[in-house]
């Protein structure tokens, strides 16, 4: 079968995405693609819908699918956006309908959307993670990991584990690398795994390193920023309101309000196009192939961007 394939990225969290239909074997389709491309994390498939503007789906790169991604959600915006030729539209995902829109841009040349990130649960269950018979574990360490690091779990609704970590834990990858890969295989805490996220403090805001489940390391995770910029703002790290979140692959704001139990979270940054594909997707991988990849000009103005922004977290990266 052949296919249109567009490479995009959201601060380099990077996935190839095309319009589809329904059908049971996307996750085969991920582990070609990623086995094709090593620079992708997953994919992400437009669906019809029949209660917004199109439905979203998440492949990682393992095959597994998840309930949201962040940075995903905003290249799916843009092209939403731009074939309906609407500024704002409504996403079917797979636990929510979300809210999405054509933002001013982050810098010049840079197509810019904003996406809600919702729903917001502290409940243990929601992940799931499973803890002696705590309901909730919110900015406490985990003594099986450390006495040092508090820890939130956080489901939006992917599930996230955040910890704050001092400086030499966010330079030195190891001990959130050992971890996660625990928490990611078979351990008696997260029955299916979880996205690790270590957050420090920087100048202007915060920088949060991801261990994705399904994935590894990435440049950046939209829910795990948006996740650990909540965490954030509970801690006193920073103040509630728009948090600017550094990351390996770049710069989003994060919006963040919290009314007693009513949380708000909003996500911005960038929606780039890298590149169009045909491709040829058979049932095995020897028979599947990329026909013809034409080049876009925008990751130039990306990274002009980032050269510009990571001067606040040139020494994590
Ligand atoms: N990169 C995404 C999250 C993708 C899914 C995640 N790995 C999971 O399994 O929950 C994002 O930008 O949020």
């Amino acid at each position: 079968m052949e296919m249109t394939l567009i490479k995009v990225h959201g601060s380099m969290n990077t996935f190839f995405m095309f319009e589809g239909e329904e059908r049971n074997d996307y996750a085969q389709l991920a582990i070609q693609l990623s086995a094709i491309d090593k620079d992708v994390d997953g994919i992400l498939v437009i669906l019809a819908s029949t209660v917004a503007h199109a439905k979203m789906r998440v492949f990682n790169n393992d095959g597994s699918e998840a309930s949201m991604c962040g940075n995903g959600l905003r290249c799916v915006a843009r092209y939403v956006c731009e074939r309906d030729n609407v500024q704002e539209a409504i996403i079917e995902t797979m636990k929510a309908s979300l809210r999405v829109k054509k933002e001013e841009t982050l810098n010049e040349g840079i197509e810019t959307y904003a996406v809600e990130i919702s729903p917001v649960s502290f409940s243990l269950s929601s992940l799931p993670m499973n803890y002696l018979d705590h309901t909730e574990w919110i900015q406490k360490p985990l003594p099986f990991v450390s006495e040092e690091i508090p820890f939130s779990a956080v489901s939006v609704p992917n599930p996230h584990l955040i910890g704050i970590v001092p400086k030499e834990l966010q330079k030195d990858t190891s001990h959130q690398q050992k971890w996660a890969q625990q928490f990611n295989g078979d351990n008696e805490y997260f029955p299916d795994g979880v996205n690790v996220s270590y957050v420090t403090p920087v100048e202007q805001g915060i920088f949060v390193r991801t261990y994705e489940r399904g994935v590894g390391f990435t440049n950046a995770c939209g829910t795990a920023m948006t996740a650990s910029a909540l965490i954030s703002c509970m801690s006193g790290l920073v103040p509630f309101g728009e948090v600017s979140v550094f990351n390996p692959g770049g710069l989003v704001k994060c919006s963040v309000s919290k009314d007693g139990d009513i949380i708000q979270l909003q996500l911005t940054g960038n929606a780039t196009y890298l590149s169009i594909s045909k491709f040829e997707w058979s049932s095995d991988l020897e028979n599947s192939q990329m026909l013809l990849t034409t080049e876009l000009q925008e990751q130039q103005r990306y990274e002009k961007f980032i050269e510009e922004v990571t001067l606040f977290s040139s020494q994590y990266v």
